[in-house]
C-alpha cells in the first residue's frame, strides 16, 4: 500500500534469515547515498524490535523462539514508523545476540526521505503492511542460508555449530515454513541472487526516485 499522504517512502525487505536481507538493503542505501546524499536514508531492523527479555534468565533467553511473530514487539516497530513519518525522532531499541536481550543504550533515528526496514517477520504483520510502500522478498534457497547462518552466528553472534543446527531444526526451519515462506505473498518484488541482483537493484532504485518525485 502506497502512503502517499506522507513524505517518506518506506521499503520493507524480507526473507528468511541470512538469506541477504542486509547485503540487499545495504547496497541499496550506498547507491542512494551516492546519489541523494548521506542523510536521506535510514535503515531499521526488525531484530532490534525483539520484545524486552529482562525479566527471564540468561539460561531461559537461550529457549525462546526467535522466529515466531509473537516474539517481536511489532506494536512499538509500528509506532516508530508513525512517529518518523510525522517528522518526530525515534529512540530504537539496541539488541545483543550473545545476551538474547534488548540493552540498556538506545539509538537516536532523525526521520529521513526514506527509511529500509528490514526483518524475516515483517510481511506477516497487516499493520506493518500497511506502512510500507515497497515489498521485497529476498529468495534464497534454504541449504544457501543455513550455510550463511552457522558460519555468520558462530563468528558474529558468539554461537556453537550444535546450537546453531539444534535452533534451525526446532524453530528457525519450521517458523520459516509456517510464517516466513507464506508471507512472501505480500512481496511487490521477489529477488533471487539478493545483494548481487544488480538489475533489481536498479528496479528498486528507479521506483524508490519515482516515489520521491511524486511525494
Ligand atoms: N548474494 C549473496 N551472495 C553471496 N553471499 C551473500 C549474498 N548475500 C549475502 N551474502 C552473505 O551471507 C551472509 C548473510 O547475509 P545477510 O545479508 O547478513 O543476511 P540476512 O540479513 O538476510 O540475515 C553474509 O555473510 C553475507 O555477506
Ligand atoms: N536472540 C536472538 C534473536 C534472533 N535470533 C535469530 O535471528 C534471526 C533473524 O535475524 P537475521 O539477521 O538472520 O534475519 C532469526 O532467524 C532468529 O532465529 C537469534 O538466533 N537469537
Amino acid at each position: 500500500m502506497q502512503n502517499q499522504d506522507h513524505n517518506i517512502v518506506v521499503i520493507g525487505i524480507s526473507g528468511a534469515s541470512a538469506s541477504g536481507k542486509s547485503l540487499f538493503s545495504q547496497t541499496i542505501v550506498n547507491d542512494i547515498r551516492t546519489e541523494l546524499g548521506d542523510s536521506c536514508i535510514a535503515v531499521i531492523n526488525e531484530d532490534s524490535y525483539y520484545k524486552d527479555q529482562s525479566h527471564i534468565t540468561p539460561e531461559q533467553r537461550k529457549q525462546t523462539n526467535y522466529d515466531h511473530p509473537k516474539s517481536m514487539d511489532h506494536d512499538l516497530l509500528v509506532a516508530h514508523l508513525k512517529q518518523l513519518k510525522s517528522g518526530e525522532s525515534i529512540e530504537q531499541p539496541q539488541y545483543s545476540y550473545k545476551v538474547n536481550n534488548r540493552m540498556a543504550e538506545t539509538k537516536t533515528v532523525a526521520p529521513t526521505k526514506i527509511i529500509v526496514l528490514e526483518g524475516i517477520l515483517l510481511f506477516t504483520d497487516p499493520a506493518i503492511r500497511e506502512q510500507l510502500d515497497i515489498s521485497i522478498f529476498v529468495d534464497t534457497p534454504l541449504d544457501i542460508c543455513l550455510a550463511r547462518r552457522i558460519q555468520r552466528d558462530v563468528k558474529e553472534r558468539g554461537r556453537t555449530l550444535d546450537s546453531v543446527l539444534s535452533q534451525y531444526h526446532n524453530t528457525v526451519r519450521p517458523m520459516f515454513l509456517q510464517f516466513v515462506e507464506p508471507s512472501k505473498q505480500y512481496a511487490d518484488v521477489i529477488v533471487p541472487r539478493g545483494g548481487k541482483n544488480r538489475i533489481a537493484i536498479d528496479i528498486i532504485n528507479a521506483k524508490i526516485r519515482d516515489l520521491l518525485a511524486s511525494n
